[in-house]
């Protein structure tokens, strides 16, 4: 399976942000993507997920049935801050969220699905409003594990969990990974070495690859610095 971008224009007002990005994610890996603030990155998961109007450009998905173009249920978007019911308990909007997905988790199991995210007994059964971001952001993913769109973004979205928190994620983005086409933003350089297979930046409107094998060498940072910084950055903000 594929993600292919091509020629994605997006602009606000006179704000040229996305200016022909493409590129071609593959199922089996972890993409980080880097940009500067205001580079777009939130913008172009807002453009795939459907939920703003890209001006120009396509976004294909390749899979088992050919190429076609991809469309809003392919993609399940992680947003740094969810929006989720916040009158319902976690419990109760799961199972809510199971029952409507029954026929692709047919006799799932609530309570597995809290335990796979270490989610206690007790906040499983608060009420959605009273809890923390990283909490939220959990029972977001857990949405991605029941209804498993082919495309995941997740914007900016270990930052919010505590150490256990973001290690037990990371190994759940790993073992999602042979099934998804999983994207990533992030500022966390460390974070990026250490989870992606492939760091993909953002800059000037456009898509790039950082070479592989700078991605675990001592020259990482310095590389990703030394893309990113360029004068026409401050206009763009
Ligand atoms: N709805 C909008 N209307 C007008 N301008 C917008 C809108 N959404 C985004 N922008 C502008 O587009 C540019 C890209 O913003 P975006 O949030 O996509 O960047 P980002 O890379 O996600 O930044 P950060 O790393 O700071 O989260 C910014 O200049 C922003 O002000």
């Amino acid at each position: 399976m594929e993600l292919i971008l091509q020629g994605m224009t997006k602009s606000f007002g006179d704000k040229k942000v996305l200016q022909g990005a493409g590129f071609h994610f593959q199922k089996g890996k972890i993409y980080g993507l880097l940009g500067r603030n205001g580079a777009g990155k939130t913008t172009l998961f807002n453009c795939l997920s459907g939920e703003t109007k890209i001006d120009g450009g396509h976004a294909w998905l390749n899979d088992d049935g050919g190429k076609r173009k991809l469309v809003e249920e392919d993609i399940g978007y992680v947003y740094s801050l969810p929006i989720l019911p916040e009158f319902l308990t976690g419990y109760e909007f799961i199972k809510f969220y199971l029952d409507i997905n029954r026929d692709k988790r047919p006799g799932s199991n609530i309570d597995a699905y809290f335990d796979k995210m270490s989610m206690s007994q007790e906040d499983r059964h608060r009420l959605i409003k009273n809890y923390s971001h990283g909490m939220k952001n959990k029972i977001q993913m857990l949405l991605f594990l029941i209804s498993k769109p082919p495309v995941i973004l997740l914007d900016e979205p270990l930052t919010s969990f505590d150490v256990i928190v973001a290690h037990e994620m990371k190994n759940m983005l790993r073992e999602m990974k042979s099934d998804h086409i999983l994207i990533f933003s992030t500022h966390i350089l460390q974070l990026a070495a250490d989870l992606c297979d492939e760091i993909v930046v953002l800059n000037n409107g456009q898509l790039s690859a950082v070479p592989a094998d700078l991605l675990h060498s001592a020259e990482f940072e310095q590389s990703i610095i030394s893309l990113l910084k360029d004068e026409n950055h401050a206009e763009n903000i």
